[in-house]
């Protein structure tokens, strides 16, 4: 895989979609120059869920965390480009919403940690793992001409 087409998993959780953030957030990420590689809402299962935040399971706020997440629809996404994960993760903003930069997504549309509007992959292999988790084999590549001027 080249470095252009490096991917993270991008969620909008249950209280970005209901506040109808999906389409703002996809905004950013296009505009920045990521392909959008798959797109789906999904309502995620218990399973799903606890196998996404396999490494949070020991934590007091697990119960709390999956009963959000499971509050209405994910909006579930995979961007494709060069630097997708760090840049993704710069995008969303701190996990605390109360610690994040102005003009990242969690700074602008959020304030409290447990309703932080987004989720975004932490590593390559994260990544991954959590596309192959909520979208299976389903991805498809496909050629955009806009490349040419967004890459050198
Ligand atoms: N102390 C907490 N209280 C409530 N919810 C929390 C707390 N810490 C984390 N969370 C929730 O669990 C999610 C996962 O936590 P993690 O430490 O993996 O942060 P993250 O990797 O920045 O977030 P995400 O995986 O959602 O991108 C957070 O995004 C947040 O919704």
């Amino acid at each position: 895989m080249s470095a252009n087409e490096e991917r993270s998993f991008i969620a909008v959780k249950p209280d970005g979609v209901e506040r109808g953030l999906v389409g703002e957030i996809l905004r950013r990420f296009e505009a920045r120059g990521f392909k959008i590689l798959a797109l789906q809402l999904i309502h995620p299962s218990k399973e799903l869920l606890s196998e996404h935040y396999e490494d949070l399971a020991n934590k007091p706020f697990f119960p709390k965390l999956l009963a959000y997440m499971q509050s209405g629809p994910v909006a579930a996404f995979v961007i494709q480009g060069k630097g997708a994960v760090k840049i993704g993760r710069a995008m969303l903003g701190a996990t605390n919403p109360q610690d994040s930069a102005p003009g990242t997504i969690r700074a602008d549309f959020a304030l409290d940690i447990g309703k932080n509007v987004c989720h975004g992959s932490d590593s390559v292999e994260s990544a991954e793992r959590e596309i192959a988790l909520w979208f299976g084999d389903s991805l498809k590549p496909y050629a955009r001409a806009v490349d040419t001027v967004i890459y050198e």
